[in-house]
């Protein structure tokens, strides 16, 4: 029999009070248990807060004990004995021949219960029964509150070293990204799209929170993926452009175009540089779009210093690629619309050439006649002109030639016109040979006559211009059988030196040049005479 009497309750009480572990009160329990009787059996039941049910916390059998908690659901029985428990008058205890149910009472509420089986008749003390309820309801209190406490400790704790990690995380972020900032200005500034890929890829292996890095940029015709520059083993920027390889080969690349991903992240991989494995650690790939299509990829990894993956280099990373493709996507524009400019200047100039070319030929065909290809009178006026301010201001001589073929109406009557204009023709290209002094001009004034123009040219140097000219028809020897002349066709010249004394005069040389000319005419022609 137990006697569950005041005595037992001492001794219960001594064993269970300085308790707080639940382990040593189950233990505790359990031997003073033992020693009353051997086939005793003990549970621990808690009610549950959700809903009305019990969970056993721990077994007692003998000086075994077992935690229980929370997964074993206690028998029907039990539960229908529970709640007779709860609907008792007094919520004290129940007992019956081999049951005692004592509640275990919290701040007036009951928590859980202690029920005791044995084999043996339990005395039914109820001063004892309450003094019991009382301990055990005051240790597992303790034994609760106690938990509790360690358990909001561990949490708070717990709590107090992600906000800690998370401080430090976000400044970090923060300074990364103040970093990532001053380099995008930089990156403004490059004076290429070379120029700036290689500040790109320096700046970031020196100031950002990674070691290597690559960019390697898309040609959306071809599909290949080119690289720029790089870093090497030793963590030195590298010229990469020789590196070509098509998307679906470079895995990384791939993987994000096809899951249209900013970026992938792997821990623990390979690490390579030329193709060859050089390491392990973290690495990763950040796509650069331009809207939906994309552009390039980066490549960076920490092979150098091994420095692990922190919870901000995803934000980071991706943060690094939008900033790499909005300088791309402005670069290229920038590099577009000056490939335009200089392909319309270019366009430009090459027009402005034509255009001068043509009218520099327009300018010729209008100064020219057209059957002979000497200048024609237009040519002759504007030089004239020019030349008569010039010999007026410095009083130099100037002096002209009006040469005209001999009987050329005869000519054309017996060889016919074409004939006649071939003869114009070859006496236009001998006169023009005649006299090649600076500033001398042969023109075709019009009909079969042309006209010299000599500035600088005294009367004797006129006559000798005359002579010349005279002597080069001749030696044309073109036959002219209807000529009274000669047997070939002859010219005959007259001209006028002179030293001009008012501007705008000039019609009076030409004046007198036709008269030398009419006096060399009826001399008999094939002559020259100037005045
Ligand atoms: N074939 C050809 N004949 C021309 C051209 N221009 C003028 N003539 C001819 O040149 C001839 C000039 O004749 P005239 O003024 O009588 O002079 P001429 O017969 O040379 O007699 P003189 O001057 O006194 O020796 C005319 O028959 C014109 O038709 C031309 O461009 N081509």
């Amino acid at each position: 029999m137990i006697a569950l009497d005041y005595a037992f309750c001492l001794k219960a009480g001594e064993a269970i009070c300085p308790q707080e572990n639940l382990e040593a009160f189950c233990s505790a329990l359990g031997q003073t248990l033992n020693s009353l009787a051997s086939d005793t059996r003990c549970q621990i039941l808690l009610k549950c807060e959700q809903n009305s049910d019990w969970k056993q916390l721990a077994e007692i059998q003998g000086d075994q004990y077992e935690l229980t908690l929370p997964s074993i659901e206690v028998k029907e029985s039990t539960q229908s004995l529970l709640q007779k428990l709860l609907t008792a008058d007094d919520h004290k205890y129940y007992s019956d021949q081999h049951y005692l149910m004592v509640p275990l009472n919290m701040r007036g509420e009951i928590l859980g219960c202690l029920v005791i089986s044995t084999n043996e008749e339990i005395l039914d003390d109820a001063h004892a029964k309450n003094m019991l309820a009382l301990l055990i309801s005051g240790a597992l209190d303790s034994h609760l509150q106690h938990q509790l406490l360690a358990c909001e400790q561990a949490k708070h704790k717990n709590t107090e070293k992600k906000l800690v990690q998370e401080v430090c995380s976000q400044k970090g972020l923060l300074e990364q990204l103040h970093i990532l900032h001053k380099i995008s200005l930089r990156l403004w500034h490059a004076h290429s799209l070379d120029n700036m890929l290689h500040t790109a890829v320096y700046e970031c292996i020196h100031a950002l929170d990674f070691d290597r890095m690559a960019i390697f940029l898309l040609n959306s015709h071809t599909g290949l993926l080119r690289g720029t520059y790089g870093t090497d083993i030793n963590g030195t920027v590298t010229n990469e452009q020789w590196y070509c390889t098509a998307i679906h080969e470079h895995y990384h690349a791939k993987t994000t175009l096809d899951k249209r991903r900013h970026i992938t992240i792997n821990e623990g991989c390979e690490l390579y540089h030329d193709n060859k494995v050089v390491g392990t650690g973290w690495n990763a790939t950040i796509s650069l779009w331009d809207g939906d299509e994309p552009i390039g990829w980066i490549a960076c990894d920490n092979l150098l210093s091994g420095t692990p993956l922190k919870s901000y280099h995803s934000e980071l990373l991706k943060l690094l690629g939008v900033t790499m493709s909005q300088h791309l996507i402005q670069r290229r524009a920038q590099d577009d619309l000056k490939a335009l400019n200089l392909s319309l200047e270019h366009r430009v100039a090459e027009r402005t050439a034509q255009l001068e070319e043509a009218n520099k030929r327009l300018n010729q065909i209008s100064r020219e006649d057209s059957l002979t290809q000497v200048p024609n009178r237009r040519m002759l006026d504007e030089r004239l002109e020019e030349e008569w301010r010039r010999a007026l201001r410095y009083q130099t001589p100037l002096s002209i030639l009006i040469v005209d073929i001999d009987h050329f109406k005869q000519y054309n009557d017996k060889y016919g016109h074409a004939l006649g204009d071939q003869c114009l023709t070859q006496v236009a290209e001998a006169l023009s040979q005649v006299e090649r002094r600076a500033g001398a001009l042969l023109a075709r004034f019009g009909g079969e006559e042309f006209v010299f123009l000599l500035p600088g040219s005294n009367r004797e140097n006129a006559i000798s211009v005359a002579n010349r000219a005279l002597e080069a028809v001749r030696k044309l020897e073109i036959p002219h059988g209807d000529s009274p002349v000669a047997p070939i066709v002859t010219i005959s010249a007259g001209g006028k030196t002179t030293i001009p004394e008012k501007p705008n005069n000039q019609q009076q040389l030409f004046i007198d040049a036709d008269v030398a000319l009419y006096e060399a005419k009826n001399a008999g022609k094939n002559q020259a005479f100037v005045l």
